[in-house]
């Protein structure tokens, strides 16, 4: 049974917007609208009751799930998100509850739109960024209130490769020096002395940089090569674990595909476990052992790959996947497409109940009121929805 390295319990992260001003004119506002769409919509029904009952009514119809027009639809929806929030402040919520465990040697892919919470939670994680609540576990020890002198230890076996090659590296520094850099603050080594850049010599060798390139600056290097920069300098302090966030979305797909590998060939050599975060399924497929797909800061389905790409339960997911280009023709023409409609909503004043209930197609009355648990419904298989695998 292979051993937990990694483990994230409950972790919220909220970043404070602001105060919230106004709400109560949102509210008035929205209501007013829903009620002059209603109105308008069927001007024979109900027009003895005084706006707020109105209101009321056309809220318990909408909770019932009776289709109105899009924009009343929208209007309902908007009004309800706003009417959820509490406190006088508002934040966004880039994660709200993440449980997560990364084992040893393993790699487990994050999915999801742009702003859905993946960069942040790879770097609470690290504890590049304090939990706004929730609990981390490395190697069994609680680092959750670890200071950063504290986490320095630690830094050692937890590092980060970044998206962008281009600006992830210290232009003014030499290739050696920005892999070296880690090294001297560690005390690995004492000075830039022989022995030292021996070290990053074999590094680099091991990431497929040749020797000669320790003298140069990073402008002189192509996208791919500056990524294998950025991973010899991850590796330099030999660590157990390694947040790669869009460490391919960069590059060139041929590039892509050299870098997973090498990636995985390190994986093997060192017994490295990754946390690969990426927007393209098809990238994480390659990968990942086992996958999270997230949506508006919720994990909303984890699951072994086969299980995922094969089985998928939540219809996010199925969305997702239906995306994926085929190159063969005849699978190309039978996979049937899902389009999402409407837009992410915003992670500050968030939808109720399911977040996904407003661009699901196989929402329900319960969809809009009830947060639906994330609860294992095949071995190893979990998901958050009322009605997992149903038919889309
Ligand atoms: N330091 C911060 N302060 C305030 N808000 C932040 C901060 N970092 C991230 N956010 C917000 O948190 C949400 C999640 O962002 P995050 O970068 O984690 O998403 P992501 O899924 O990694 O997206 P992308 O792939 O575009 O980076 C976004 O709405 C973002 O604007």
């Amino acid at each position: 049974m292979p051993k937990v390295l990694l483990e994230t319990k409950g972790i919220k992260q909220y970043f404070p917007t602001g105060k919230r001003r106004n709400e109560k004119k949102n509210l008035k506002r929205l209501s007013e609208k829903a009620v002059k769409i209603y109105k308008n919509d069927y001007p024979t029904e109900n027009p003895q009751l005084k706006e707020k009952d109105l209101l009321n009514l056309i809220l318990e119809q909408f909770k019932e799930g009776k289709k109105f027009s899009d924009e009343l639809n929208a209007t309902l929806t908007e009004y309800e998100a706003r009417s959820n929030v509490h406190g006088e402040r508002l934040y966004v919520r880039a994660n709200d509850g993440i449980d997560l465990a990364i084992f040893e040697g393993e790699t487990v892919g994050l999915v999801g739109e742009s702003g859905c919470g993946k960069s942040t939670l790879g770097r609470t994680i690290l504890k590049l960024y304090e939990p706004t609540e929730g609990e981390i576990f490395f190697n069994g020890e609680d680092i959750t209130k670890y200071s950063s002198n504290k986490m320095m230890p630690l830094r050692r076996e937890m590092q980060i490769i970044f998206q962008d090659p281009y600006s992830a590296l210290n232009p003014r520094m030499t290739v050696g020096e920005i892999i070296g850099e880690a090294l001297l603050e560690h005390g690995v080594f004492k000075s830039r002395n022989d022995d030292f850049e021996n070290y990053v010599k074999e590094i680099m060798k091991t990431c497929g940089l040749e020797d000669y390139m320790i003298y140069r600056y990073p402008h002189e290097f192509s996208g791919g090569q500056r990524q294998r920069i950025g991973i010899a300098r991850a590796l330099a302090l030999k660590p157990k674990f390694i947040v790669c966030d869009e460490a391919v979305s960069a590059l060139d797909v041929s590039i892509q595909s050299q870098i997973i590998n090498l990636l995985k060939d390190l994986q093997k050599e060192f017994g490295l476990a990754y946390l690969f975060i990426s927007h393209d399924l098809s990238v994480v497929k390659h990968i990942s052992d086992r996958i999270g797909v997230m949506y508006l800061g919720d994990m909303v389905e984890f699951s072994d790959k086969d299980s995922l790409y094969e089985n998928p339960l939540h219809p996010y997911t199925k969305a997702l996947l239906s995306a994926i280009p085929e190159t063969d023709l005849q699978k190309s023409r039978s996979k049937k497409k899902i389009i999402l409609e409407g837009d992410i909503p915003s992670n500050v004043i968030v939808p109720t109940g399911c977040k996904f209930h407003t661009r699901c197609p196989i929402a329900k009355n319960i969809c809009k009121r009830d947060i639906p648990e994330f609860r294992e419904v095949e071995k190893g298989h979990f998901v958050a929805c009322h009605f997992s695998g149903a038919e889309i």
